[in-house]
């Protein structure tokens, strides 16, 4: 008994290792060929990667931010990259409104949609939480709720093509981050919505996927020019990001993790090694040193 348990054992684990590696399907660049998508903040960074790429792939783009030069610019090499069409409309998300608009013009000019690609953010500060309410309300609207309006009034057409919902998140809404409690606060709630959400659709037959996707440092304008000097982190290219984010979104992935050495690998420890995962976390900063305790008088 003692030796069959020793053979058998093994062997069931490398039957499972086999069965779970295969499978999992690899990805094709034509399972998004003729898709139509809506990537929001696509006028810099990783949206204006996951456009360049949806081109390449030749899908329907649908663009979004607020800054229209960039938008136009981004578009023309869109559609010199091979997409099938390429269109922007300009606006804030701080105006609900606006967001269900973006998903309406997609109805109207594209006939339908099968994903939509979440993945703006407002501007916020790298630094101690400064007190400002306001800040934190108005992020949320931007940086969550508008990913709720637009969901929300993309729902009827991703079920009828059975198509993804992709929320771009950071390994601060899964972690607390030093410097970033407005934003961790926003991508946190994106969790608690979309995963609830998820569950709500297995049930419900629902076949929409909801890819979350986890990310690290990013080597995107915006966020070098904020967090390079005092991270010790060398930010990933935003290039390859955009790729992998999109193969998460095809294969219909519930979590996408990038990258996964500074990643899903901490993540391990969150569970049963909170406290040393916070000290990681930390030690990932350079910090001034803290102001010296005025001393006791003699
Ligand atoms: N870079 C990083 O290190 C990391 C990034 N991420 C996530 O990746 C995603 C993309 O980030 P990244 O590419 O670095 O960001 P960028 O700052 O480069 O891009 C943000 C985009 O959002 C748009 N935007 C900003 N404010 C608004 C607004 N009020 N209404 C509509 N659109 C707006 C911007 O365009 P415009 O100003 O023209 O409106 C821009 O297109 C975000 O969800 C971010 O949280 C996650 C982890 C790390
Ligand atoms: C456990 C560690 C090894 C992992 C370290 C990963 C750290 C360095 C990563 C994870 C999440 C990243 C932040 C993020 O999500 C988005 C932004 C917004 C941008 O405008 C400014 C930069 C900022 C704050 C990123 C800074 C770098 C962070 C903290």
């Amino acid at each position: 008994m003692g030796r069959l348990q020793k053979i058998l054992i093994p062997f069931l684990g490398l039957v499972l290792a086999f069965w779970f590696y295969s499978a999992r399907d690899t990805f094709k660049p034509e399972m998004l060929r003729g898709k139509r998508v809506i990537v929001t903040g696509a006028s810099t960074g990783i949206g204006e990667q996951m456009a360049y790429h949806l081109a390449r792939m030749g899908a329907h783009v649908l663009l979004t931010a607020r800054t229209e030069p960039r938008l136009q610019s981004v578009v023309r090499r869109c559609l010199e990259l091979g997409a099938a069409s390429a269109r922007f409309i300009s606006g804030s998300m701080e105006d609900t409104a606006f967001a269900q608009g973006v998903v309406r013009e997609a109805q109207t000019v594209l006939g339908g949609l099968d994903m939509l690609i979440l993945n703006h953010v407002g501007a916020s500060y790298f630094g101690f939480f400064d007190g400002d309410v306001e800040h934190v309300r108005k992020l949320l609207e931007i940086n969550f709720l508008s990913y709720v309006a637009m969901a929300t009034s993309a729902l009827p057409m991703l079920k009828e093509s059975e198509g993804s919902i992709v929320v771009v998140s950071s390994m601060a809404g899964k972690v607390g981050f030093p410097f970033t409690v407005p934003y961790s606060a926003t991508k946190f709630a994106l969790d608690g919505f979309f995963s609830s959400l998820r569950q709500e659709f297995t049930i419900q037959n629902i076949n929409v996927s909801i890819t979350l996707c986890i990310l690290g440092f990013i080597d995107t304008d915006r966020a070098v020019r904020a967090a390079a000097e005092v991270l010790q982190e060398r930010p990933a290219p935003r290039d390859e990001c955009a790729l992998e984010i999109l193969k998460g979104a095809a294969l219909r992935r519930r979590e996408l993790y990038y990258r996964y050495s500074s990643t899903r690998l901490p993540l391990l420890l969150r569970d049963c090694a909170a406290e040393l995962l916070d000290y990681l976390v930390r030690s990932r900063y350079r910090l001034p040193a803290a102001p010296a305790a005025p001393r006791p008088p003699h």
